[in-house]
């Protein structure tokens, strides 16, 4: 399974990420964020981009042109899209980046209504819990929705995920799971991970 951790905002912690051998790190582009990263890294660009790690742009209801931006001014891999986005906004970026369409659950079993519409203009999905701050809440929903759901596309399993949450994870099977996404729950303060607890969910991971 890969691994994202998300809510980074220096080039430290995206380098140890990559030691780590992370495969995605979040960088969070939505300005009422508290791991905003636009403005720490934006003077640190030469640096992020030299970095061989996955990068992923997080943006809640974006405009196009500055989504486009970021993606240029950050060698983004990907782009996640947490907010209300159209099919035909991610459509617009499918040929430029890879992008992860983001469905936040909330105790609601249709899952399957919700993914029909971007079946085909995303390369992935990701499940997170909803709440109104649209991400990072540290919240889990149940797992089970997913289970019930006719997915049938690689998706990130998101939301309070914690390293208490290894044995959980282990025994959760589903043919499509791709990825697990941390952040909160990893943070000795909002926009910095504990390293030693990320190298321990990995290595607990692995095991
Ligand atoms: O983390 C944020 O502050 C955030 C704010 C708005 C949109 C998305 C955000 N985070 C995106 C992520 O991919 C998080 O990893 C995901 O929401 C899970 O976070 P957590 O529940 O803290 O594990």
């Amino acid at each position: 399974m890969k691994i994202k951790v998300c809510g980074i905002t220096t080039v430290e912690q995206l380098q140890t990420l990559q030691e780590l051998g992370v495969d995605y790190a979040g960088m969070i582009f939505y300005d009422k964020s508290k791991r905003f990263a636009g403005d720490k890294l934006e003077d640190e660009r030469p640096l992020v981009n030299a970095l061989d790690i996955a990068r992923v742009g997080v943006f809640v209801n974006t405009e196009m042109d500055v989504v486009q931006k970021a993606i240029q001014d950050y060698s983004l891999t990907a782009v996640q899209l947490h907010g209300d986005e159209t099919d035909a906004f991610c459509l617009d970026l499918m040929d430029k980046v890879q992008v992860i369409k983001v469905f936040r659950v909330a105790g609601q079993k249709d899952i399957d209504g919700l993914v029909a519409p971007f079946q085909e203009v995303c390369h992935y999905f990701l499940f997170d819990t909803d709440t109104a701050a649209y991400g990072g809440s540290g919240q889990q929903f149940d797992w089970r929705v997913l289970e019930c759901a006719g997915i049938n596309k690689p998706f990130f399993l998101s939301g309070g995920i914690g390293l208490e949450d290894v044995e959980k994870l282990k025994t959760f099977h589903h043919p499509y799971l791709y990825a697990v996404d941390v952040n909160s729950r990893f943070e000795i303060a909002p926009g910095i991970k504990d390293m030693n607890k990320v190298a321990h969910f990995i290595k607990q991971l692995n095991a």
